[in-house]
């Protein structure tokens, strides 16, 4: 199974997403940037390289906020979001065709890839719940 990692960069009380571009697999749904580890590598170094290749800035992985399996037709992925921080903010898309801060209750009118329901429903309660710093 494909462990891929996912980026949630917070910043008060947003958190950002970028949107699959046309001809890419699940084209116009929403996700957490980030992809497929590599062989060799750990996860948050694949988050660090991955945010590179995507937005062209360098971030630091901080911590794994939570992990979710998801079944697709082709096979399974092992989604592992990942709390981190943009070291630079002037982002470029390279892969995405969008991207943006959204207000984390402002989630469940976004469509976000089926993975990444589990990790949009989490950050919604953790913010209602106060648990995120
Ligand atoms: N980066 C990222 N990928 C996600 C998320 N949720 C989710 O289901 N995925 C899936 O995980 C895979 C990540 O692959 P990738 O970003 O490295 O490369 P890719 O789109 O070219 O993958 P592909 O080989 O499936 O076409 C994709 O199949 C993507 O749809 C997410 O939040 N972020």
């Amino acid at each position: 199974m494909k462990n891929v990692a996912a980026a949630v960069f917070i910043r008060d009380g947003s958190v950002l997403l970028a949107r699959r571009a046309p001809g890419q697999r699940m084209a116009g749904f929403w996700e957490f940037p980030g992809g497929k580890q590599e062989e060799r590598e750990t996860i948050f170094e694949c988050l660090e390289r991955e945010i590179r290749e995507e937005f062209n800035v360098p971030c630091k992985a901080l911590e794994i906020y939570c992990k979710h399996v998801h079944r697709y037709g082709a096979g399974a992925i092992n989604l592992i979001a990942i709390r981190s921080e943009l070291l630079d903010h002037r982002i470029e898309l390279r892969v995405h065709d969008a991207s943006e801060w959204i207000q984390i209750p402002e989630l469940n009118s976004y469509r976000v890839s089926p993975a990444d329901i589990f990790v949009s429903e989490k950050l919604i309660s953790d913010y209602i719940g106060g648990r995120l710093a």
